[in-house]
């Protein structure tokens, strides 16, 4: 069996006469913390949203391989991709996707609720998840209650509560001042890799991805270079 959770090979996307991504190949492998780095521009959230099925390529394929077998994500229909971005993924944005009128244990049960879990249960698994990430007492906060970085790691646990086998996170650490920005990290690290899980991370930051285990930097809508932090090129 492959060792790879997402194999993306020749994907192309452009945007009328934005070429935002052409011909990248991509190995995700199982376990992995993976760091998309970039210039602006460089194509970096549209890969993610490609290999997330989110976006659809104009060229390429993304296949996301689990224990149930491989599926060819680029060949699924909306529906099928919503449903497997539900059941298989999470997601970590910089401004956290939160449903502010909610608390923060209502927010992370929802993920599960969509599921079709009974909300009891739900809200039982999503305080259980906002302990382990730091949040005990905090849960029946409204978001808007919260400081920055705890309204992320209340993201961090709407976006792994289902059991997600990749978490896909997009400048996750971009609000927030530097130690914060560790801190949060840490327990994105700590809750998906620490835990066998794989982590796909756009971040601008060198720190961010320097506590991941490979950086893929991005030009022009290509991979350009691939590096182990803190090996020198
Ligand atoms: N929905 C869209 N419609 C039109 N152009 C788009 C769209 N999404 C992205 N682009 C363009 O595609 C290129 C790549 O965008 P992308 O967001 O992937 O870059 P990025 O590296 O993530 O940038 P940033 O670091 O600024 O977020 C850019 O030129 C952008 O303007």
């Amino acid at each position: 069996m492959s060792s790879f959770v997402i194999e993306a090979s020749g994907l192309s996307k452009s945007f009328g006469q934005t070429h935002a991504l052409s011909g990248v190949d991509l190995q995700v492998r199982t376990g992995e913390a993976i760091a998309i780095m970039g210039a602006s521009g460089s194509g970096k959230t549209t890969l993610l949203h490609c290999l997330a099925g989110i976006t659809r390529p104009d060229a390429g394929t993304v296949a996301f391989q689990s224990g149930a077998g491989r599926v060819d994500v680029t060949a699924l229909g909306e529906r099928e991709r919503s449903r497997l971005r539900r059941e298989a993924y999470g997601f970590v944005f910089q401004q956290g996707l939160l449903i502010p009128e909610l608390t923060a244990v209502e927010n992370v049960a929802l993920a599960l609720m969509l599921n079709g879990m009974p909300r009891a249960r739900a809200e039982e698994y999503g305080r259980g998840w906002l302990g382990a990430l730091g949040l005990a007492g905090m849960e029946d906060r409204r978001i808007g209650q919260l400081s920055g970085g705890q309204a992320q790691r209340v993201a961090i646990a709407r976006a792994q509560v289902t059991g997600a086998s990749v978490v896909f996170a997009d400048e996750p650490t971009g609000a927030l001042d530097s130690a914060t920005s560790a801190e949060v990290m840490q327990a994105l690290l700590d809750s998906t890799t620490g835990q066998g899980r794989t982590l796909v991370v756009v971040t601008h930051d060198a720190d961010v991805a320097g506590r991941c285990t490979r950086i893929v930097d991005m030009r022009d809508g290509r991979i350009v270079g691939e590096r182990v932090p803190g090996v020198a090129a």
